[in-house]
């Protein structure tokens, strides 16, 4: 009942919602950071910028090791997100094949723990780290994360990534902006 009340208030009180997920390492802070600059990279997502910071979560139950930055803040152990969730960024380190698998489990998983809440929400991947020698190509991390079989019936882009210099970031946020 409470839980119940929670997400009604979080529902009328919140404008739409873009989380940042990603698993340790792959670059969510740089990127993030990229948001702040000045002129962001020309960020046009307006949930994103109009948010001064994001708030820290990590989903500690049911072994799900997404951690989550949740736009709007949300301080809690568990994410009661909001319904109208409008985008979900997932940041991937595309150098780090074992990391991507684990993306691939724990994104599916997360999508399915929070279906009800992602219903409506676009997937925009992030495949960072292009820059270095050892990166896999995008095409191959889209392959990598089974996205196009995961994801069928639900809108979603990959972008390939520098979250250091920023390259690709606004592409594949003005992606999320038209979606949205
Ligand atoms: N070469 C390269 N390095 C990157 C890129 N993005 C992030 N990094 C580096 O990767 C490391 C991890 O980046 P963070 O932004 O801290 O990653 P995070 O996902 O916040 O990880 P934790 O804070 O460790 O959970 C840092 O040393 C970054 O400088 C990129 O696009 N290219
Ligand atoms: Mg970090």
């Amino acid at each position: 009942m409470i839980e119940w009340i929670i997400q009604k208030i979080i529902d009328a009180s919140l404008e739409p919602q873009v989380l940042v997920v990603g698993i340790e390492g792959s670059g969510r802070h740089t990127f993030e950071q990229q948001l702040n600059l000045p002129g962001g990279g020309g960020i046009t997502t307006k949930s994103i910028l109009a948010s001064p910071s994001f708030g820290y979560d990590i989903i500690d139950q049911d072994n799900v090791p997404l951690s989550l930055s949740v736009y709007g803040g949300n301080h809690s152990m568990v994410w009661y997100g909001n319904s109208g969730t409008a985008g979900v960024v997932c940041v991937v380190d595309s150098s780090d094949e074992a990391k991507i698998e684990l993306t691939k489990v724990t994104l599916g998983r997360f999508f399915e723990r929070y279906e009800k809440l992602l219903r409506k929400a676009v997937l925009l991947v992030m495949a960072n780290k292009q820059d270095r020698l050892d990166a896999l190509s995008v095409t191959e991390v889209k392959e990598r994360l089974g996205l196009e079989t995961r994801f069928k019936g639900r809108r979603w882009h990959i972008q390939g990534t520098n979250a250091v210099s920023g390259l690709g970031i606004k592409e594949g946020l003005d992606w999320m902006a038209r979606q949205i």
